[in-house]
């Protein structure tokens, strides 16, 4: 049978801890990035074509040129195979722009395994994973799914033992915000003195709750380092994350370099009374229930 498109559905991220260490001599910060994949999905389908090329359907902000990293992806494993990138992408999204979710580090998990297959290159999960790397650091991520503690720069993965499943409301910003912006913002507080820097650590009592499932444990120990930066660029925010905490939310931050909120319920029907009351607060440009942890890179 010849293969005429090949279809991948890849998920969002949240971030469960963030722990920022000081920046390296190459520009990127030392983590401790617990990575939880939610089910708010992009679609990215792959078809042979004269020249690469990138289409996109959903919001608007997104580079269809060589810049898009499913793009970047799909020439990446070209050159490591020795061919042409002769694909067409299209990407469905349905993952916020520039929202602290990995939407762009998604796609290009995507593309790598749509055009592996496309391409019969077979070319198995450690190489995917290392061009993965070398595409961003949320890239490998993206590729596994689940939930993980990534070190270094975030692309050195670890899973991690998960008990059931955690039930999320997002709530939306308008506009985005630039990841090297928030991280320089987080060194610039730190250099005045006003955010502490400490070695990052796995924390104990969020791989303990995991582990049992204790979704109030969860809310307890949710952190991210990245936030009094996120709030420094968009002061709105603090009032969005107090809105989910009145609303009976067992955790609230800032998914990742923000804008998007992330707040945690105990329950499905929890996750519904906590949606509509973000959404009246009319403090959101959209609000989305999810669940986690869901797998990662899927061929549909
Ligand atoms: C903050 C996080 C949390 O998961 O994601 P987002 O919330 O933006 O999605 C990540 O660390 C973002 O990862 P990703 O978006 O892949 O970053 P990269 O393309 O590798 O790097 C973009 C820029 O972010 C900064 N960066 C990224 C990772 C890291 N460990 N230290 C950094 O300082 C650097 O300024 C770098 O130039
Ligand atoms: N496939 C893509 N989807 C989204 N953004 C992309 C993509 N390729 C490149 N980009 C660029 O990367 C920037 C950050 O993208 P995104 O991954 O959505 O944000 P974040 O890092 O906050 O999760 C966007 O503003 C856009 O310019």
């Amino acid at each position: 049978m010849i293969v005429t498109t090949v279809t991948v559905r890849v998920p969002a991220k949240v971030n469960l801890q963030l722990s920022v260490g000081p920046v390296r001599d190459d520009g990127y910060h030392d983590l401790v990035n617990v990575f939880h994949a939610v089910s708010l999905f992009d679609e990215v389908a792959a078809a042979p074509a004269d020249a690469l090329s990138v289409t996109v359907e959903g919001p608007a902000g997104v580079p269809t040129g060589p810049d898009n990293l499913a793009a970047r992806a799909a020439a990446l494993l070209a050159e490591h195979v020795g061919r042409r990138p002769d694909v067409a992408l299209h990407i469905r999204k349905d993952i916020p722009v520039a929202g602290g979710m990995a939407g762009g580090s998604a796609d290009a998990a995507a593309a790598l395994l749509a055009c592996d297959v496309l391409w019969e290159a077979r070319l198995g999960r450690e190489t995917l994973l290392e061009l993965a790397a070398r595409l961003g650091s949320d890239v490998p991520f993206a590729l596994l799914g689940g939930t993980a503690v990534g070190l270094g720069r975030g692309e050195r993965l670890t899973p991690v033992e998960v008990t059931g499943e955690f039930h999320w409301v997002f709530g939306y910003a308008d506009g985005g915000l630039s990841t090297p912006a928030v991280y320089a913002e987080c060194d610039r507080l730190r250099a005045a003195g006003e955010q502490d820097s400490v070695w990052p650590q796995v924390s104990d009592d969020l791989m303990a709750a995991l582990k049992t499932g204790d979704a109030e444990a969860l809310g307890r120990a949710l952190h991210n380092d990245l936030q009094p930066a996120a709030l420094s660029l968009r002061p709105s925010l603090r009032d969005a994350l107090a809105v989910g905490r009145a609303a009976g939310a067992l955790g609230s931050l800032v998914s990742g370099s923000g804008p998007t909120c992330a707040f945690l319920a105990a329950s499905l029907d929890h996750a519904a009374e906590l949606a509509a009351a973000l959404n009246d607060s009319g403090r959101f440009a959209a609000v989305r229930p999810v669940s986690g942890p869901v797998p990662g890179v899927t061929l549909v």
